[in-house]
């Protein structure tokens, strides 16, 4: 990580080529193909242009109207093709800077769900740190600055060639002379300032993520904050964090002084060498005063074509940390092969296959059924549960209880398939067949009606049926409250605890899967409303499974499971009352 060497254009390139050679390809190489033209075309009119302001001082000093008179007008024509030429380059350059943009971030985003990447990565793989960053900022800044650097660098060989022709006119020693400074000052750029200029930019990236994101979760968290009265703690939090940030940052500018100390010298030189190049030759009277201009132009821009890397060094170390983010974060989600051989993939198939320990099995059945399953935390370091054998049949429902921390979600998380250490199989219908309730409900962002209908919105379901569920689970004006259920409303914030976990509930009987996994899903709940939740689920189809510690739970329930802290179980039938 964070090495500015070879790797880094091989890491840039494993990344770049998704796009460049994608179904979108023909059209990302046409629009550069124009960008490359429209470049070629600029050049060219650069030239013209240099060339004419040498002829303007020419001109006006041999004291020659018409010749002076004719520059002018040469110079209005050209600058009205070059203005809208460079506007246009500018603009088709961004144009296409937002299409990869836009490719890269939608590719980004489906492998970030997929195989429930999401889950691995911020649950098991603190490397990468921050994914939101990776995905919203990395990935907007390796598309525009890619672009760029690459149009800037094809700009400058040309203008290395074009202007290289007209200085070779005027002196070849200049051009020599130019051409060893310019290799000699990027090496030493590159040795001295590569290194620490990469590995800050990088920890700046991480260290401003992680700043925002303390932020983020005060939002998120504020009424329990409030509650704490926990600002000061949460203030310090921040304040360290931006602090961090704060203490890379002034290190980072610390090596940027040396670096502008180092390039401003070196930079003097190209407005002063070709006056004195030039100067006996217009004092013998063998050269025109406007060759100075149009040697100082020509030589300026070989000068800063040549030194395109230590000019632009601050903005390609930040570009090359961005670039080794963006690849550990695209190798860890399966989105390219890892160029260095490391087996980093993070989704749980994938995972199987690489690492030595046992893992449970799964295998599709319409009926849910445990077989021996031995549960272990996932890194393997505490076993919860021991061979544990259940079946669940259609429309019956079991009941997990135990004591606080044995690893009844931990079962749950195992039946989901989110958690897979251990030894057994499990057999299940199709994950869209269960529905999970987690422990902490979750209300997604947007309208009451896609909130009912999570995570399914597109299931054939009218307002009359909307309204039903909605009184089943007690809240019969909830619509009426906030204005239809197309009010969009930051849902965890207006409804109480007991209002989200009844929302939750009304998910499940409006979908009626065939198995429902409840995790303390009525835990707010008093004991009527969960009564009545109850009652009405035992109407539906589904069978469910559910973790809670209170005892009225039982009623509802044909049978129990007891775990025990010994990774112990046992399984009895339960008398159930209610519902039957
Ligand atoms: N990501 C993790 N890595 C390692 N251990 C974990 C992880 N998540 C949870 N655990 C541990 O696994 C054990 C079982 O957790 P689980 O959430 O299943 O408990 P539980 O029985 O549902 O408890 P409660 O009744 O308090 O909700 C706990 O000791 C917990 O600390």
């Amino acid at each position: 990580m964070q090495r500015f060497n070879f790797q880094i254009f091989q890491r840039f390139w494993t990344i770049a080529k998704t796009y460049w050679f994608s179904n979108e390809k023909w059209k990302a190489r046409g629009l550069l193909l124009l960008i490359v033209i429209l470049l070629l075309a600029y050049t060219g009119l650069s030239v013209v242009l240099n060339n004419q302001r040498g002829e303007l001082i020419s001109a006006l000093s041999a004291k020659n109207e018409s010749r002076f008179w004719q520059t002018v007008i040469i110079f209005i024509g050209v600058l009205v093709i070059y203005a809208p030429l460079l506007a246009g380059y500018t603009y088709l350059r961004d144009r296409l800077g937002l299409a990869w943009r836009r490719w890269l971030t939608t590719d980004f985003v489906q492998r970030y769900f997929a195989d429930r990447a999401f889950y691995q990565i911020n649950q098991f793989r603190t490397d990468i740190d921050n994914p939101d960053q990776r995905i919203a900022e990395d990935v907007k800044n390796f598309t525009q600055e890619s672009l760029t650097l690459a149009l800037v660098l094809s700009d400058s060989v040309l203008e290395i060639i074009a202007f290289s022709g007209v200085l070779l006119g005027i002196s070849r020693e200049l051009v020599l002379f130019l051409l060893g400074y310019a290799i000699i000052g990027t090496l030493a750029t590159v040795g001295v300032f590569g290194q620490p200029l990469v590995r800050l930019n990088f920890e700046q990236l991480k260290r401003e993520a992680n700043f925002r994101f303390s932020l983020v979760r005060v939002r998120e968290n504020a009424e329990a904050i409030a509650f704490y009265q926990g600002e000061a703690q949460e203030s310090t939090q921040v304040n360290n964090r931006f602090m961090a940030a704060f203490d890379n940052y002034k290190r980072l500018l610390g090596w940027e002084l040396g670096l502008n100390g180092l390039t401003n010298a070196y930079e003097f030189i190209p407005f002063i060498l070709p006056a004195l190049v030039v100067a006996p030759g217009i004092f013998s009277g063998d050269v025109e005063v406007g060759k100075v201009s149009e040697a100082q132009g020509a030589f300026i821009r070989v000068f800063f074509s040549l030194n395109l890397i230590v000019a632009r060094f601050q903005s390609l170390s930040a570009f090359g940390a961005g670039i080794d983010r963006l690849y550990d974060f695209a190798t860890s989600l399966g989105h390219v092969e890892s160029s260095e051989g490391l087996a980093d993939d993070v989704t749980t198939q994938r995972q199987e296959k690489k690492s030595g320990h046992p893992v449970i099995g799964f295998e599709a059945s319409s009926k849910l059924t445990l077989d021996n399953v031995t549960l272990q935390t996932p890194n393997y370091q505490r076993t919860l549960i021991e061979a544990l054998s259940l079946e669940l049949d259609a429309q019956s429902s079991l009941l997990v209880v135990g004591p606080s921390g044995c690893g009844k979600s931990s079962l749950m998380r195992a039946i989901a398939g989110l958690w897979n250490s251990g030894t057994g199989t499990i057999q299940r219908p199709d994950l869209e067949h269960l529905l999970f309730l987690p422990q902490k409900p979750y209300m997604i962002l947007g309208s009451l009606r896609q909130q009912l209908l999570y995570p399914y919105p597109d299931i054939e379901i009218n307002d009359t049926q909307l309204k039903a569920a909605l009184k089943q689970v007690n809240l019969p004006d909830l619509d009426e409250r906030f204005g239809g259920f197309d009010a969009e409303e930051e849902w965890s914030d207006v409804l109480s605890l007991g209002e989200q976990q009844r929302l939750s509930f009304a998910r499940v009987l409006l979908h009626e899967p065939t198995y429902t996994v409840l995790d303390e899903a009525t835990s707010a709940l008093d004991r009527d409303n969960e009564k009545q939740l109850y009652d009405h689920l035992a109407a539906t189809k589904t069978a469910y499974l559910s973790v809670g510690h209170r005892k009225s739970l039982e009623d509802y329930h044909s049978s129990i499971l007891r775990l025990a802290e010994d990774h112990t179980w046992k399984l009895q039938p339960l008398a159930k009352e209610s519902g039957s």
